[in-house]
C-alpha cells in the first residue's frame, strides 16, 4: 500500500490556486523528492500530505486513514504518532539538550522512549558525543541531524522534510542527505523531501515536479543531470 496518497487535492488561496487537482501516491520505504519553481506548490503539497494544512477538495490518506475525515484531536494524534517533520530551520527547542530534543515527541505523547530504538537512531545520526549540547552549541548540520533523529524517534509512517538542506553548506547538506538515505535503506523509512537542489533530488528514488500547483513530471531514479534538465525546461517536460 502507498504510505501516503493524495486524491484530486486542490488548495486555493484568494488570489492563487496553490494545488490544482493533485493525485499522487507516495511509495512506502522509499525517498521521494518534490521539485519545482518557487511558488509551484511544493510546501503546500507537503503540508497537506502531512495534515499540517487542510485541503479545499479531494482527500489525503496516510495509510488507509483519510485525514479529511478526522477531527482536530484525532488529526493531532495522528500527526504526533505517524508523522515526522524536518524543517529547513531545524526548529529545535533552544533550552533543551540534543538528547532531550530527540525524545521530546515521545515525552509530549506521554510515551516512554524505547531505549534500544533511541540508541539506534542516535547512532545513525552520529551524535553520540554531542548529546549534552544545546542547539546553540551545535553546527547547523549537527542541529539538522538532531532534527532527523527527533523525526524518527516515534517510528513514523512518513518523514516529511521541507528543504532540509536549505540552511546548510554543501558538506553539511551532504551529511544530512546521506542520513535521510540511510533511514530509507536501513530502517525502511518512507521519506518525502521538498528541495530546490538537483543534488539532493539525486539521492531520492523518485522525483515529482510541480508547476502551477500540478504534478507535471514524475522521474524514477532521478539523476542530477536529468533533474537539472527538467528544472531548466519545465514547460517542455509538462
Ligand atoms: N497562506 C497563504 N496565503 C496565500 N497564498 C499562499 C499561502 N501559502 C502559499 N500561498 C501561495 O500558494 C502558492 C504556492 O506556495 P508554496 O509555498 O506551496 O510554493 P513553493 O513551491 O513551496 O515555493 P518556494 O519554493 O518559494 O518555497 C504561491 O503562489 C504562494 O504565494
Amino acid at each position: 500500500m502507498a504510505a501516503v496518497r493524495a486524491v484530486g487535492v486542490s488548495k486555493r488561496y484568494p488570489t492563487v490556486t496553490a494545488l490544482d487537482d493533485v493525485s499522487v501516491e507516495i511509495d512506502t520505504g522509499r525517498m521521494t523528492a518534490v521539485l519545482g519553481p518557487s511558488g509551484s506548490g511544493k510546501s503546500t503539497l507537503l503540508h497537506c500530505l502531512a495534515g499540517l494544512d487542510t485541503v479545499d477538495s479531494g482527500a489525503v490518506y496516510i495509510g488507509d486513514v483519510n485525514l479529511c475525515g478526522l477531527d482536530e484531536r484525532r488529526l493531532t494524534r495522528l500527526r504526533r504518532d505517524r508523522i515526522g517533520f524536518v524543517f529547513q530551520s531545524f526548529n529545535l527547542v533552544p533550552t533543551l539538550t540534543a538528547a532531550e530534543n530527540v525524545v521530546l515527541p515521545l515525552r509530549l505523547a506521554g510515551r516512554s522512549p524505547e531505549r534500544a530504538w533511541v540508541a539506534r537512531v542516535i547512532d545513525a545520526v552520529g551524535l553520540a558525543d554531542r548529546l549534552g549540547h544545546r542547539p546553540a552549541e551545535l553546527s547547523g548540520g549537527q542541529q539538522q541531524r538532531v532534527a532527523v533523529a527527533r523525526a524518527l524517534v516515534a517510528r513514523p509512517a512518513v518523514v516529511f522534510a521541507d528543504e532540509p538542506t536549505g540552511n546548510l553548506d554543501s558538506l553539511a547538506g551532504a551529511g544530512v542527505l546521506a542520513l535521510l538515505r540511510r533511514c530509507v535503506d536501513e530502517f525502511g523509512q518512507t521519506v518525502v523531501m521538498v528541495t530546490h537542489d538537483p543534488i539532493a533530488a539525486g539521492h531520492a528514488d523518485r522525483a515529482l515536479f510541480l508547476r502551477d500547483g500540478r504534478v507535471v513530471d514524475d522521474l524514477p531514479s532521478p539523476g542530477v543531470e536529468q533533474v537539472l534538465e527538467r528544472l531548466r525546461a519545465p514547460r517542455a517536460a509538462a
